[in-house]
């Protein structure tokens, strides 16, 4: 896995970037590198800056200082939607999905939502999905039994699966999520797990997640962040066997 590292091309380089919230530096001074095809995790205590960090990423919130690049393309001052456009999605810490809406029509959204003009679910009639195309990202995310289930019956762990499935509705080249195995029995974790490592291997993918074991289990590489700055990065290894970093994980440490 490392040599996707040291070999590919450069998917994410983030310089400098720093987010003030008045006195307060949620994210400070930020550099790091993800290679193209990359799984890295961002840990870090409550309050350390991930949530800030992917959120600059994905646009939704301007840094006060320094740059982000995408595929060697300056996105700093891209609106999210062009970021969208760029190949960048991002999940939330509270799910998206339209509950009053099938899991089916769900993914047909997002698939309209990244091609066509406007939404147009109502018009379905005339205007068809390709059902290959959802009962793909449907059997791709394990809701294949779940099609014509309305989201809001869904449990709280395919939820997560069908927030996954919109977010893959057009490959992304690079997939933020943030916290995806919150709320998952360990059944739904387990099949997040295999989900994860199941993504086609062009794709980069940054994970924030509180389950050091999940990180751990499902990526090549870790930043952990702490008040704000990177405080270390490294593989799961070597990552899991730095007790310093345990410590400052878990909140053992002062803030
Ligand atoms: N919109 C905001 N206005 C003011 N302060 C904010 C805002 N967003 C985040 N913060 C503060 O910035 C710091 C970093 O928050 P952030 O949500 O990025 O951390 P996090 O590592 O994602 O934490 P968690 O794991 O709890 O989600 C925190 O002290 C938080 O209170």
């Amino acid at each position: 896995m490392q040599a996707a590292r040291q070999t590919t091309e450069e998917a994410l380089a983030i310089e400098g970037l720093t987010r003030r919230f008045g006195a307060l530096v949620a994210v400070d001074d930020v550099t790091l590198r993800v290679s193209a095809g990359e799984r890295r995790a961002v840990l870090g205590a409550n309050g350390a800056g991930k949530t800030t960090l992917f959120n600059m990423i994905a646009g939704d919130l301007p840094p006060s200082a320094g740059h982000i690049r995408l595929f060697g393309e300056d996105i700093t001052e891209l609106s999210p939607q062009k970021r969208v456009l760029a190949g960048v999605r991002r999940t939330y810490q509270k799910s998206l999905v339209f509950g009053g809406m099938t899991v089916r029509d769900n993914l047909y959204v997002a698939i309209r939502g990244a091609t066509g003009p406007r939404l147009t679910i109502w018009k379905r009639a005339e205007n068809q999905p390709d059902r290959a195309q959802t009962d793909a990202l449907a059997e791709r995310v394990g809701l294949t039994d779940r099609l014509d289930t309305m989201a809001n019956e869904l449990s709280h762990g395919e939820q997560r699966q069908l927030e996954l499935g919109m977010a893959l509705a057009h490959p992304p080249k690079l997939l933020l999520l943030d916290e995806p195995a919150a709320g998952l029995s360990t059944r739904e974790r387990e099949s997040l797990v295999a989900m994860l490592a199941d993504l086609p291997r062009d794709l980069t993918l940054i994970l924030i997640e509180h389950d050091l074991d999940i990180a751990l289990k499902a990526v090549d590489y870790v930043s952990v962040m702490h008040n704000g700055h990177l405080l270390a990065e490294g593989t799961p290894a070597e990552i899991s066997a730095n007790q310093d970093i345990q410590d400052i994980y878990m909140g053992r440490h002062g803030k």
